[in-house]
């Protein structure tokens, strides 16, 4: 398999409050492996596109392709046991539930798959708290861990199900330089210990400038890829 992502004459439009073609004709795709990031000014569509290839937003004109197999109009029941399988979302925000533990948190999407058994999945959880070097603080109530803890514990959430490609939106957004730093070395981490594909919008040039491609963004097209 050569591609995890692929986009195929993406067009997406608002129709409030005026008629606004806000995605003009996307094509690209992401190899297996690859790290990669979205950049543009504010307003030329990153997060429009980012909600249509998590398959989250299903409302656009095109054809979406996941690891090959083509997603597009799947019924929602489908489309999200795919994305809980397959992809792995970081947001701006961590959304952590706070009143939760850290371990709980992490294990989360892994309960929603349902194939593992409790013990198997807290199994995995902690694995991927060794791995982000936070396993110390599974026990802890989320709200009681730091900006860039709780960033790193969504990390690991976003990661249970083992997902083929993990997307973030504007993951370093909320962070100071450090956490940043952090952030982009798991990802690098990610990528080159676990062959994990990423696709990160981001405002971040520093952070673009050390990912393999950054695919540019200009008024809803795609003008460098
Ligand atoms: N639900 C909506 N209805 C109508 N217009 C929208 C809606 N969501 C976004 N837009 C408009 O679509 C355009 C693209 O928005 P989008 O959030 O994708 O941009 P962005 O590049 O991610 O911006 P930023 O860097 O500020 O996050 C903007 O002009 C925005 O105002």
């Amino acid at each position: 398999m050569r591609n995890v992502l692929e986009a195929k004459n993406i067009n997406k439009y608002f129709k409030k409050p005026v008629l606004f073609h806000v995605l003009k004709d996307i094509s690209f795709e992401i190899k297996r492996g690859e790290f990669a990031s979205i950049m543009g000014k504010s307003g030329s569509g990153k997060s429009t596109l980012l909600y249509i290839l998590s398959t989250m937003d299903t409302d656009y004109k095109g054809d979406l392709y996941l690891n090959e197999e083509h997603v597009t109009g799947k019924p929602s029941v489908e489309l999200s046991q795919l994305r809980n399988k397959h992809i792995g979302f970081v947001f701006q925000f961590h959304y952590l539930l706070l009143e939760f533990s850290v371990l709980e948190n992490v294990m989360l999407p892994a309960k929603k798959l349902a194939q593992l058994s409790h013990e198997e999945i807290e199994h995995n959880a902690m694995q991927k708290l060794k791995m982000l070097h936070i396993d110390h603080l599974a026990k802890k109530r989320a709200n009681r861990i730091s900006g860039g803890e709780k960033q790193r514990v969504a990390i690991a959430r976003a990661l249970i199900n083992n997902p083929s490609i993990l997307m973030g939106d504007e993951p370093t957004g909320n962070l100071d330089s450090y956490n940043a730093k952090n952030v982009f070395d798991i990802f690098k981490q990610l990528k080159e210990e676990a062959g994990l594909s990423l696709l990160v919008v981001t405002h971040d040039e520093d952070f673009a400038s050390k990912t393999d491609r950054i695919i540019q963004m200009e008024d809803g097209h795609i003008i460098h890829r």
